[in-house]
C-alpha cells in the first residue's frame, strides 16, 4: 500500500461528474475518481460494467460523454508517456519472430512503429526494464515462446518503459496460476513502490490484490462506490449497489461474495471469460 504522506501530492488523474455512455446504455454516470501518485486502486465489477471503458477514456481512445477528466493536469491524449497500459490478455501469433527485447524497444519507442536503431544506451535501456521485472535472462527468447506469466512480466516491463505517472492493468490475472498471480501483483506493486506510479488494477478478483489496495472502484448497474475495502466490500455497501441482497464475509482474511446477479444470460456478458465473482479465493490478508 502507498505511503499515506503520499495524500497530499498533486493527483495523476482527477476525474470530475465523468459520464460514459453508449446510446442509451449508460456505463457510469457522476463518477469522481482523484488517483494520487503510488495509490494502488483495484476496479472491480461484472462483465459489461464498464471497466475497460475507463481504462479507455483514460488512454484518450474514448472521449467522455460528459464530465472532466485530465492526466497529470492536462486532458487525455492517445499515446501519452505518462500512462503504461497492460492490456488484457492477448498472446502473440505463434509464428512471430519478435524478441522479448525488441518488444520492450517497441514500448521505448513509443508510437512510431518499428524497431529503433541499436544503441548502446538504448540497449542498456531495455536490460534495465528487463531486471526491473526480473526478466533479464527471456532477452533473446521469441515472445512467443513465453508462458503466460511470464508474458504477462514481459508486458508490465513494456508498460513501464517510458516510466509512466501512472500504470493501467487490464485484467492482468487471467488465465494464470496462482504462483504467477502472485508474481504479477507483487511485481506491480514493486515498481509502483519504487517509482511512486499510480496503479489503476481492474480485477474480477480482490483476493489476489487485498494486501496491496488502497481504494477500491466498485462499478455495477451504471452506478459505482469507490473507498476503501472495509468500506466498499461489505453487505450492505453491494448490495445496495446492486438493488439486491448480496452477502460479503471475510474467511481467513480473503473476501467471499454471494448472491452477485448472474449475468452469463445478459447480452453483455462475454461468455469465453471468467466468471465475474468466483467465490475462491487466493491470498490472505495482512
Ligand atoms: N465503442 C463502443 N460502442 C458501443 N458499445 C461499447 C463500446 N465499447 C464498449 N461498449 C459496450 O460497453 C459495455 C462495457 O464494456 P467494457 O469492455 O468496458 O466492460 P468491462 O467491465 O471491461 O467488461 P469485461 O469484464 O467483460 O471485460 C459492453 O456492453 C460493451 O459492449
Amino acid at each position: 500500500m502507498s505511503d499515506p504522506s503520499a495524500g497530499v501530492e498533486e493527483p495523476v488523474l482527477q476525474l470530475d461528474g465523468g459520464t460514459l455512455a453508449f446510446g442509451d446504455r449508460v456505463l457510469w454516470s457522476e463518477l469522481d475518481l482523484t488517483v494520487r501518485p503510488g495509490e494502488f486502486i483495484a476496479i472491480l465489477g461484472a462483465n459489461g460494467s464498464g471497466k475497460s471503458s475507463l481504462m479507455k477514456a483514460i488512454l484518450g481512445l474514448t472521449p467522455l460523454t460528459s464530465g472532466r477528466l485530465e492526466i497529470a493536469g492536462s486532458p487525455p491524449a492517445r499515446g501519452s508517456r505518462l500512462i503504461g497500459y497492460v492490456p488484457q490478455e492477448r498472446r502473440l501469433a505463434p509464428s512471430s519472430p519478435i524478441r522479448v527485447r525488441d518488444l520492450v524497444g517497441l514500448g521505448i519507442d513509443g508510437a512510431s512503429w518499428g524497431i529503433g536503431w541499436p544503441n548502446r544506451s538504448r540497449r542498456l535501456r531495455i536490460e534495465r526494464i528487463l531486471a526491473s521485472v526480473g526478466a533479464l535472462h527471456l532477452a533473446d527468447v521469441p515472445v512467443h515462446q513465453l508462458s503466460g506469466g511470464e508474458q504477462q512480466r514481459i508486458r508490465i516491463g513494456q508498460a513501464l518503459s517510458t516510466d509512466p505517472r501512472l500504470l493501467l492493468c487490464d485484467e492482468p490475472l487471467l488465465s494464470l496460476d496462482l504462483t504467477h498471480q502472485r508474481t504479477v501483483v507483487s511485481l506491480i506493486d514493486h515498481c509502483r513502490a519504487e517509482r511512486g506510479t499510480a496503479v489503476l488494477f481492474v480485477t474480477h478478483e480482490i483476493n489476489p490484490v487485498l494486501p496491496y489496495v488502497d481504494r477500491v472502484l466498485y462499478l455495477a448497474d451504471g452506478q459505482f462506490r469507490i473507498g476503501t475495502v472495509a468500506e466498499v466490500m461489505t453487505s450492505e455497501s453491494l448490495s445496495a449497489l446492486y438493488g439486491s441482497p448480496i452477502e460479503v464475509v471475510r474467511v481467513g482474511g480473503r473476501i467471499l461474495i454471494a448472491g452477485v446477479p448472474d449475468l452469463s444470460e445478459d447480452e453483455h456478458h462475454h461468455a469465453t471469460e471468467a466468471p465475474p465473482h468466483p467465490v475462491v479465493a487466493h491470498r490472505a490478508a495482512p
